[in-house]
């Protein structure tokens, strides 16, 4: 089987350095965009968005669109709101094998989660997802890491399970697609929420209470439509949502926690969950359902709320039923 990489950025290359070193004999294809990026990683042996992590031999750095025609699987390793754009661009050559979506979010221009973008653009491929709770740098390090992989063909799934769990990343396998992406897309908004209220001062006690709040709005909206209760309560959706919401390795945190200090956050990092905050906040009005918190998220990324008013008005809220 070839598998491709699409994505040189963290999470793609850890993939890509992961795969490769469980089989030396297995040639990995590492999709870049352009031959600047190729020549830069074949010259330092790495990812700029990797630093510290040699790529194995038999991970090969390509600009080449023949090695997308090539590949027998495709894993698409860009950011949420790039996937769409690269799926038009190059779906006459993507058609009819599995294209595994990496990327946590929702697109803002359509709604869509990344399977349903897949089925849209590249509709006689078969779309799956590979989710959950890892940072791209543990993954790398070969550190003990367990994710969700989602198909709804089951038979593909299988195969797919087979072929991308290594001896220390573990796949559990999933025909939930709808609940595994969502999950993935939403822990990122949670975790910004979590950040700015570590960052504000308000405290370990109203994290918790976020988290679970959290979850509850996740829930909501995977399960209006159509996902799993026990996927959410899997790796993709709990499991993620509190690495996320716990540690200052992930992005969304830090940038959470950088508005809760009022200092700027890091430039140039991909921060998926501002994005997908105003996303999901506009697909939980088209489905008539309550995010507050996704809500909130969504004015703070965009500046028309401070943490501490903020704060305020989740607290204000009607009292209600948990
Ligand atoms: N970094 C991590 O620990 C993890 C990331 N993810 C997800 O993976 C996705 C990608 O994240 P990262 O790799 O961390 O981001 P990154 O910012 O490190 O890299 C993104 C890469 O995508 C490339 N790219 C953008 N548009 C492209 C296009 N049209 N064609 C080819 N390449 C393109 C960029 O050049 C860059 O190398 C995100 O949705 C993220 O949520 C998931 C799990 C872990
Ligand atoms: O998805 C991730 C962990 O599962 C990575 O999180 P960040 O994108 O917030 O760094």
């Amino acid at each position: 089987m070839t598998i491709c990489v699409v994505g040189a950025g963290a999470f793609g290359t850890a993939l890509a350095v992961t795969i490769a070193r469980a089989d030396p004999q297995r040639a990995v294809q590492l999709w870049v965009r352009d031959i600047t990026a190729e020549t830069t990683m074949n010259w330092t042996g790495e990812s700029p968005r990797l630093p510290g992590v040699k790529l194995p031999k038999n991970v090969h750095v390509t600009s080449l669109k023949e090695a997308l025609d090539q590949a027998s699987v495709i894993l698409l390793a860009v950011p949420a709101q790039a996937l769409r754009p690269f799926l038009i661009k190059h779906a006459a050559r993507l058609g009819g094998r599995p294209l595994v979506a990496c990327a946590k979010g929702i697109d803002l221009e359509t709604l869509d989660g990344p399977s349903a973008t897949i089925a849209a653009t590249v509709p006689d491929a078969i779309p799956a997802v590979l989710t959950g709770p890892s940072f791209a740098a543990d993954i790398a390090r070969g550190l003990p890491t367990a994710l969700t992989l989602a198909c709804a063909d089951e038979a593909v799934g299988e195969m797919l399970q087979a072929a991308l769990s290594t001896p220390t990343l573990r796949l559990y396998r999933t025909t939930d697609l709808r609940g595994a992406e969502l999950g993935g897309a939403l822990k990122n908004v949670m975790a910004i929420a979590c950040g700015a209220t570590i960052g504000a001062g308000f405290g370990d006690s109203a994290r918790a209470a976020l988290l679970t709040r959290g979850y509850a709005e996740m829930s909501r909206m995977a399960l209006a439509l159509g996902a799993r209760p026990e996927t959410l309560a899997g790796l993709s959706g709990l499991g993620d949502l509190v690495l996320t919401c716990t540690s200052a390795q992930s992005r969304n945190y830090r940038f959470g926690l950088a508005l809760g200090e009022s200092r700027a956050p890091d430039a140039g990092m991909t921060v998926e969950g501002v994005a997908t905050a105003s996303a999901a906040s506009a697909l939980a009005a088209r489905l008539g359902i309550e995010m507050p918190i996704t809500a909130t998220v969504a004015q703070l990324t965009r500046g028309e709320t401070t943490p501490a008013a903020a704060m305020q008005d989740l607290l204000a809220r009607p009292l209600k039923e948990e």
